[in-house]
């Protein structure tokens, strides 16, 4: 497969030889400039969502309550353990906080998210990459755009699944050489080992999500879009009960795989996030939270090697001390003086 020529290219990076069936005339920047969300945004859309201005009644409720001597219920899931989540304003103060803390030690490393279909690589890697003013790529995106916009599952059934492997391939070994990069990979990337050791340059995160949430966003997005899904399934069968079913026997295959990731982020949501898992910004705080945990480890463990000390550092000194100039001349007129009579030295 030959290259992409995805972006401008660096000095440094050599291009492929071109394909042709994937001509580089089709192919365009793809680098999102259009920005759903950032930190920024984000903070201020939910400081006026509605959501927020609830809960800002509820604190100002409750704080009478309080005042009578009542007891408050803040209207928080008991027993959730990311209790900040429910409250917006709290969390993206904790977004801010863990974003700037990372992004100081990142160094402009790639963020590759994979997991499973519907797990939202799309959805929380175009938030990740403005938040931590990335640039963000998800390679179904550039297959369809290297192919005139063809769709997926059109590209599947005209070329068939292995040249869309290769097409995904050579797009992971395209774009990791450069950096600040979030790249959301298809589901089946994982299963290709030359894959990883593109990834692995970067950091990988495995969104990993239950396999009755997956089937739900799915069904709910229509199967006919992922032609693995879609691929023989029975007429008038419910959606959801078929993608589970595929999704299932897929993740029993590729778990193993998945389970190669640096980071594993749960999309588990609680109390009222039970059906549809933690909300987007709860997710990307997970993320990041635990790739700057993984960052620090390597920080210190860094710090850590150059802390060394060297056995015989002192007799070392004594040495480089007798090779000095000085040392030498001293050492030769000591010598000289022995020569001369000298009393010989004490027992
Ligand atoms: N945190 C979330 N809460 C609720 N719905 C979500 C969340 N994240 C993603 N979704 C929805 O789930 C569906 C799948 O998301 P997305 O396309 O981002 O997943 P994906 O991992 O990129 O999937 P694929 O590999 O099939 O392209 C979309 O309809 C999206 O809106
Ligand atoms: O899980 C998979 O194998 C796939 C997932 C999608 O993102 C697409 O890459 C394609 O539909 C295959």
């Amino acid at each position: 497969m030959a290259s992409l020529n995805l972006i401008q290219r660096p000095k440094g990076v050599t291009p492929a030889s071109r394909n042709a069936q994937v001509h580089a005339a089709h192919l365009r920047p793809v680098i999102s400039r259009h920005a759903p969300f950032t930190a920024a945004s984000w903070t201020k859309s939910h400081a006026a969502s509605s959501h927020n201005r609830l809960w800002a009644r509820r604190a100002e409720l409750s704080r009478s309550v309080q005042a009578c001597g009542a007891e408050v219920d803040d209207g928080r899931t008991p027993g959730h353990p990311y209790p900040w989540e429910e409250d917006y304003d709290l969390l993206s103060d904790k977004v801010k906080e863990v974003t700037d803390e990372l992004s100081k030690d990142l160094r402009g490393c790639n963020i590759w998210l994979v997991g499973m279909m519907g797990s939202g690589k799309s959805t929380v890697g175009k938030m990740l990459a403005n938040t931590l003013k990335y640039a963000f790529f998800d390679t179904d995106s550039v297959i369809e755009l290297a192919h005139d916009k063809k769709p997926v599952s059109q590209i599947f059934a005209e070329e068939g699944q292995d040249y869309f492997r290769n097409c995904e391939s050579q797009i992971i070994k395209e774009l990791s050489p450069y950096r600040n990069l979030v790249i959301a990979t298809g589901g089946g990337a994982v299963l290709r080992p030359e894959n990883w050791g593109y990834m692995h340059i970067g950091i990988v995160c495995w969104l990993n999500g239950d396999i009755d949430l997956l089937a739900r966003r799915v069904a709910r997005d229509g199967i006919e879009k992922r032609p693995l899904l879609a691929a023989d399934a029975p007429e008038g069968a419910d959606v959801q009960v078929v993608a589970r079913e595929k999704l299932g026997s897929l993740l029993e295959q590729r778990r193993r795989y998945y389970e190669n990731a640096d980071v594993v982020v749960t999309l588990e949501g609680y109390g009222k996030d039970m059906e549809n898992g933690a909300p987007t910004p709860a997710v990307m705080y997970r993320l990041l939270t635990a790739v700057n945990e993984k960052v620090q480890a390597k920080k210190r463990e860094q710090a850590e090697r150059m802390n060394f000390r060297i056995e015989g550092a002192e007799q070392l000194r004594n040495m480089r001390t007798l090779e000095s100039p000085a040392a030498a001349a001293s050492a030769a007129a000591a010598a000289q003086g022995e020569g001369e009579g000298a009393q010989p030295p004490s027992p």
